[in-house]
């Protein structure tokens, strides 16, 4: 068997059309575009890529895009005072801070500052208490990118699949196993520390690997025409392409998990562009929400 290749590209691609007809929507009837404001703190390279290309897709889809670089030293507090200035700012939808933060800052802290009706990752816990409670709420992008992905390749329908999701972060690994039993999904959430992964795993019709470690996930692991969404993203040497050069690659041994899965994510051109498509998404809802229109229907 060679899986089908789910095409994370062209599917974000088309959800940023559908947001730019949302947007260019409200523009007509109410006169509304909505604003994001993107926070990068220091100079971290991927970082740098992903906030750009947020800009990009945010201005593309005809939004308005407000964008704060700050320096790595930035103390913890003025970062507190610029999102509390968002906050404050009727033009402001959605505020988004890019993570990882410099490590002299508290990540916890900006993100409980944020205000919940503007928190277009999902992360405060106002909205990840929501989201476990089944309510509606702004949900991480990255998991909303991974099960749009798995319904794409099991025709839009997960009901009664088993799913092991392997990693328990805050950004992925919980929202991303609630989203899935929110999908009549049976879930096992499991991490590097679960004892017979490989075994849970052949079990499963949805592996969704989250662990952020380089090929973790083996084919043998693999139950033959499982879903498999690969959300790591790791950067490794990459010598063939010359000296000191790299490339990045999940946390699945991709080559050979195609010769058993049915359906797989690739890295890149997975899950990662699909974040972005869904903060765009998140954008929309929240600056809907925030002034009592209803939601236009996009994902
Ligand atoms: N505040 C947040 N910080 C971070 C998030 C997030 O959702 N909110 N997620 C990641 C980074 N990220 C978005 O911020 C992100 C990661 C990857 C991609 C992407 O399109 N990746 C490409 C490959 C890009 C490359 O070559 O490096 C792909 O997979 O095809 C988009 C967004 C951590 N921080």
């Amino acid at each position: 068997m060679t899986a089908t290749i789910i095409d994370g590209k062209s599917r974000a691609a088309a959800l940023d059309e559908k947001v730019a007809a949302a947007v260019a929507g409200l523009k007509s009837a109410h006169g509304m575009v909505p604003g994001l404001a993107v926070v990068l703190v220091g100079d971290d390279p991927a970082s740098d890529i992903y906030v750009s290309n947020k800009v990009k897709r945010t201005e593309a889809a005809g939004m308005r895009s407000i964008e704060h670089r700050l320096p790595g030293d930035t103390a913890e507090d003025d970062l507190i005072a610029l999102v509390e200035a968002l906050n404050a700012d009727p033009e402001v939808d959605g505020i988004l801070v890019q993570m990882p933060l410099p490590k002299h800052i508290d990540s916890d802290r900006v993100v409980m500052t944020i205000d919940p009706a503007k928190d277009v990752d999902g992360l405060h816990p106002m909205n990840a208490g929501l989201l476990v409670l089944g309510r509606s709420a702004l949900v991480a992008c990255t998991p909303q990118g991974c099960v749009d992905l798995a319904k794409q390749a099991r025709g839009g329908d997960l009901t009664g699949l088993d799913a092991v999701v392997i990693g328990r972060s805050i950004l992925v690994g919980k929202p991303v196993s609630l989203l899935l039993q929110n999908e009549n999904c049976t879930v096992t959430m499991a991490h590097s520390r679960t004892k017979d992964l490989a075994g849970l795993c052949s079990r499963a019709d949805i592996v969704v690997a989250a662990v952020g470690r380089p090929g973790y996930v083996k084919a043998d692991w693999l139950k033959a025409g499982a879903t498999v969404i690969d959300v790591g993203i790791n950067r490794i040497p990459a010598p063939e392409r010359g000296e000191g050069k790299t490339r990045i690659v999940g946390d699945v041994d991709t080559e050979a998990a195609k010769q058993v899965a049915g359906a797989i994510t690739p890295v890149p051109g997975g899950v990662g562009p699909m974040t972005i498509g869904f903060l765009l998404v998140n954008t929309v809802m929240a600056a809907c929400r925030r002034r009592g229109l209803p939601e236009p229907t996009i994902a």
